[in-house]
């Protein structure tokens, strides 16, 4: 109708940008990501390489992956100030809204914050990448009085990352699965997260800001929060029935389930949860654990067979965080930590070509009342 632009509940289909970050080419069940696909990535690549396809648009030459790492290994230890911010949180503060409050916490310390070229935010994404990690390992020790663990700036970036969050040294295959779940949380096109950043940069603010606004986002279930919802059903449940029952009773209610269903693949696999499930039989089989990749599967029939829906990325990569003996506290932080990368090219494409978010709405209040 001319004159009343169209309304769509929740965005769905509008065009918010143009990019040359990423895109969900859903006909060809490709994650096309600066031109490549992003399961291929993963299984050849390692996260460092994505980071800097993200940030400067193409894969490093071998100097430059070096000099990334070696930025990366420099910039990872927190200000002395952000960890007694992080210290006197309350024990109950949610892991992201931790890790809100840290990002938020090292804006000040950065030189280039008020930089917005290319360069300056390429440089302040660096040092967010460098310092999330840290953050997220260590909010949840800190505000339960525990002492923090230190970088270790001989292991690769996801091995530390990892040896972080455990506390111990991990074996290759495990380093190789958190690596891969890395890469494919490591953009996404427009997810909300995504969105809310770019709105928030297309206001002229920083990055920090941006990157704040975007743990916001992602702490919510229907979006990052899902991947530890998804892990403690799987625990209350502990076998193949008990899940199938708890399944079909939330069904009856009408509730959702988490790990299942995405505004983009409804009706198809999201193909990151593909490669994560992979990722799950062999970590599976390396640690004698069965019956949690059984478990999942029977999870997937079930809403198959009930809903026709699929897993997404957070069904799979719970469990394998699991059998990483990662926290299940901090599977989202880890979710904003590889997204750091997505957001921080796309915050870099914003202020290079900007104009302000600001739509419309459909009113549909009272009018011409009298005060
Ligand atoms: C990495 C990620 O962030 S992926 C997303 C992670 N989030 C989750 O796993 C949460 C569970 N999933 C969901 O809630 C949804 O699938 C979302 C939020 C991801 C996408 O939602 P939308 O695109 O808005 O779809 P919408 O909410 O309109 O759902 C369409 C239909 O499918 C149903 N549906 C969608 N997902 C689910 C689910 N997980 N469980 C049960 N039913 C579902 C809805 O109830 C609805 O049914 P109806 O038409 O009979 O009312
Ligand atoms: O694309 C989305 O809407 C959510 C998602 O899977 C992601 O952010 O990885």
């Amino acid at each position: 109708m001319e004159g009343k632009p169209p309304f769509r509940p929740g965005l769905e289909g509008i065009v918010a940008a143009e990019t040359t970050i990423s895109y969900l080419d859903v006909e060809a069940e490709e994650i096309v990501v600066r031109g490549y696909d992003l399961i291929e990535l993963a299984r050849k690549k390692s996260y460092l390489d994505v980071v800097a396809l993200l940030l400067d648009g193409r894969l490093p030459t071998p100097e430059r992956r070096l000099a990334l790492q070696a930025q990366l290994r420099e910039d990872s230890d927190l200000p002395e100030n952000v960890v007694s911010i992080l210290k006197r949180l309350p024990p109950e503060t949610h892991a992201m809204d931790a890790l809100r409050t840290g990002i938020s916490a090292l804006a000040g310390h950065d030189p280039d914050l008020e930089d917005r070229t290319a360069e300056g935010n390429r440089r302040k994404a660096v040092r967010l990448l460098a310092k999330i990690p840290t953050i997220v390992a260590n909010s949840f020790r800190l505000k339960k009085g525990e002492t923090p663990v230190s970088p270790r700036r001989d292991l690769s970036y996801s091995a530390n990352f990892l040896y972080m969050l455990t506390g111990q040294e991990p074996s290759e295959g495990e380093v190789k699965a958190f690596d891969q779940s890395l890469i494919v949380y490591s953009e996404h096109e427009m997810p909300n997260s995504t969105f809310a950043a770019r709105v928030i940069a297309s206001t002229q603010s920083d990055l920090y800001g941006a990157v704040t606004g975007a743990v916001a986002s992602l702490k919510g279930t229907l979006h990052g929060g899902a991947n530890e919802a998804v892990m403690y059903m799987l625990l209350e449940a502990g076998s193949k029935d008990n899940l199938e029952r708890i399944m079909l009773d939330k069904l009856a209610r009408k509730e959702r389930i988490m790990g299942f269903g995405h505004r983009v693949y409804m009706k198809k696999m999201d193909p990151r949860a593909l490669l994560m499930k992979e990722a799950l039989a062999e970590l599976a089989e390396e640690k004698g654990e069965r019956m949690l990749y059984e478990m999942c599967e029977t999870g997937e029939q079930v809403m198959q067979r009930e809903k026709g829906l699929f897993p997404n990325l957070d069904y799979y990569a719970a469990p394998v965080y699991y059998l990483l003996g990662i926290p299940i506290e901090v599977y989202t932080p880890i979710f904003l930590a590889a997204r750091t990368a997505g957001l921080g090219a796309h915050v870099i494409e914003q202020h290079a070509n900007n104009r302000l978010f600001r739509p419309r709405v459909r009113y549909l209040g009272p009018r011409g009342l009298t005060p």
